[in-house]
C-alpha cells in the first residue's frame, strides 16, 4: 500500500501536470477564468461533497479534460499515472474529431456502459458545469443553448443513476430548479 507521502506526491504531480497542460486555456465565461479551476473543482466536489478519496478516481478527475482539450496523449497519462488512471481518462474523454451532435449522443450512450469509477467523475463533472451555467452564461451562448445543455446533461445523468446518492441529489436539485423534474 502506498504511504501518505507517496499519495500526496502523486496527487501534487497530477495537479501540476494538468495545470501545465491547461495553462493557455480559459473557461468560456466573461472573466476568462483559468481552465484549471474546472478540473480542480471537479476533484473538490468528489472529496468535499461526495466523500470520495479513491486515488485513481481523483487523479482521473483532475486529468479528465487533458486529452480532450490539450496535446496530452493517453500514453503520456499511462507513463506518468499508470494504466488504471489511463483507462479512466479514456472512459471520460470525448472524441473532439466527431461532429458535436454525434459526440453529444455518444456521451449519453457511453454513460450507461461506464465503470463505477468513471461514473463518479462524469457526475461530478456535470455537477460543476451545471452549477457554472447557473452562475453565468458562457460568452456567445443563448438562453436556448443553455436550456438544451440542461436537457442533454439530464439525459447523461439519467444513464449514470444508482452510482452516488450525494452527487445525484445535488444534480436533481439543479434539474428541479430548472423544472426538468
Ligand atoms: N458551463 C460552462 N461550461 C464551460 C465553460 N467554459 C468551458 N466550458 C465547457 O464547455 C463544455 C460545454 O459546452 P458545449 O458547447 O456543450 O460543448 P463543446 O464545447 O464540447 O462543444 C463543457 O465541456 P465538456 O468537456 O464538453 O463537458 P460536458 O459538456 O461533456 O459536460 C464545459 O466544461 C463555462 O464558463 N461554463
Amino acid at each position: 500500500m502506498a504511504s501518505m507521502g507517496e499519495i500526496l506526491k502523486l496527487y501534487t504531480k497530477c495537479m501540476n501536470f494538468a495545470a501545465v497542460k491547461h495553462k493557455d486555456q480559459r473557461r468560456k465565461d466573461q472573466d476568462g477564468t483559468p481552465y484549471i479551476n474546472h478540473p480542480i473543482g471537479v476533484a473538490f466536489i468528489l472529496t468535499e461533497e461526495a466523500g470520495i478519496y479513491d486515488v485513481p478516481v481523483l487523479l482521473a478527475s483532475i486529468l479528465h479534460d487533458t486529452v480532450e482539450d490539450t496535446d496530452t496523449t493517453f500514453d503520456e497519462i499511462e507513463q506518468h499515472f499508470g494504466s488504471h488512471v489511463r483507462k479512466l481518462v479514456e472512459e471520460v474523454t470525448d472524441d473532439k474529431a466527431l461532429p458535436r451532435d454525434v459526440r453529444k449522443s455518444k456521451q449519453v450512450e457511453n454513460a450507461a456502459k461506464s465503470s463505477y469509477e468513471a461514473r463518479l467523475v462524469k457526475l461530478a463533472d456535470k455537477l460543476y458545469n451545471l452549477r457554472d451555467l447557473q452562475r453565468c452564461l458562457p460568452v456567445g451562448w443563448t438562453e436556448k443553448r443553455r436550456e438544451e445543455y440542461y436537457k442533454w446533461a439530464k439525459e447523461v445523468v439519467d444513464n449514470l443513476r444508482g452510482t452516488n446518492a450525494i452527487l445525484e441529489g445535488a444534480l436533481d436539485e439543479i434539474f428541479r430548479s430548472e423544472h426538468l423534474i
